[in-house]
């Protein structure tokens, strides 16, 4: 069984846990590196255009080149690949967002006018809504490049996905987590997409009982279809972080719910939040009324060009 990816050290190190789980299942696999124009250009992702890092992947995939693609979730645009089955959605890493700075600082602690490095749309928003004064300096390339801005001197911090420093071996780097009350992570972050052909059957199912998260699934589902109905790529300024939570029915039992926060930049750098929680099964609906609230709060002047 061949199993594409990336060629990028934290692409590799989150392919390697899916082709442990299925060798420890008795499968025999290979992993087939795949370079994407996101890997060969480093030009803004906006300017390169949809599916970056994944529509090599899944061609690959649907030619028959490979037999699973693996894909950080929130890389994949929110159009479904007709000719690909979303077999697994693996347990998601801890999803928040954290900083890198010079001298262990933290967000509150950096002086204003602090370089913060970061190349996401949504963290540049939240960032300047957080009224520090920090001086945003777009950036782009893997882990280590960014991180050695930080060290270098060049910035005084930067700000990536806690789940990329996780695969790496690298949260000892890290001087803050930052809370969601103060930056909203960007939907399906932290969360890998395992897909294989539509009608494979047999690799469909072998993903679906090794890999496969139904709690991962419920919130990725309302996180995605929030983003979705804002008409929002990866890399709009759009945040949602779904939980499941424990709440009380009406006979005072504890029952599972779906609970999600969202927020959007208006063109005014004013950012609108909106949150609700919903039956477990229901995360599709959840999604799509918390995104019409934003909507209604005046999102839809963002819902322009995605990338
Ligand atoms: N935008 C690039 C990207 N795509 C996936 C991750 C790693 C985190 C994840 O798996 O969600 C990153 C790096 C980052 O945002 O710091």
């Amino acid at each position: 069984m061949k199993i594409g990816t990336r060629g990028s050290k934290l692409a590799l190190a989150q392919t390697q846990t899916i082709a442990d789980a299925l060798i420890a299942a008795g499968a025999d696999v290979e992993i087939v590196t795949i370079k994407t124009p996101g890997d060969l250009s480093m030009k803004p992702i906006a300017e390169i255009g949809i599916g970056v890092f994944t529509s090599a992947l899944r061609d690959a995939l649907a030619g028959g080149e490979i037999d699973v693609a693996v894909h950080s979730y929130k890389d994949l645009p929110t159009a479904p690949d007709e000719r690909l089955a979303m077999a697994g959605v693996p347990v998601r890493e801890d999803p928040r967002d954290v900083l890198i700075a010079r001298d262990g600082l933290t967000l509150g602690e950096l002086p204003q006018g602090a370089k913060v490095g970061t190349g996401s749309p949504r963290r540049a928003a939240q960032l300047e809504a957080l009224g520090f004064g920090l001086d945003i300096v777009p950036i782009r390339g893997n882990v280590d490049t960014r991180i050695r801005k930080v060290r270098d001197g060049e910035l005084d911090a930067v700000v990536l996905a806690r789940a990329g420093l996780a695969r790496l071996g690298r949260l000892d780097e890290i001087t803050e987590t930052i809370d969601p009350i103060q930056m909203l992570p960007c939907p399906a972050q932290g969360a890998l997409a395992v897909e294989c052909r539509a009608g494979d059957v047999d690799v469909e199912h072998l993903l679906q009982s090794t890999v496969d998260d139904t709690a991962t699934r419920a919130v990725i589902a309302a996180e995605r279809a929030m983003l979705r109905t804002l008409e929002a790529g990866c890399e709009a300024p759009v945040g949602a972080l779904a939980d499941v939570v424990e709440d009380l029915n009406d006979d005072g039992a504890v029952v599972l719910r779906l609970s999600l926060r969202g927020c959007a930049a208006a063109d005014t750098g004013e950012i609108l939040r909106a949150s609700a929680t919903g039956d477990l099964t229901e995360g599709e609906q959840l999604g799509r009324a918390v995104a019409a609230e934003l909507l209604e709060l005046g999102a839809g002047v963002l819902s322009g060009p995605e990338a």
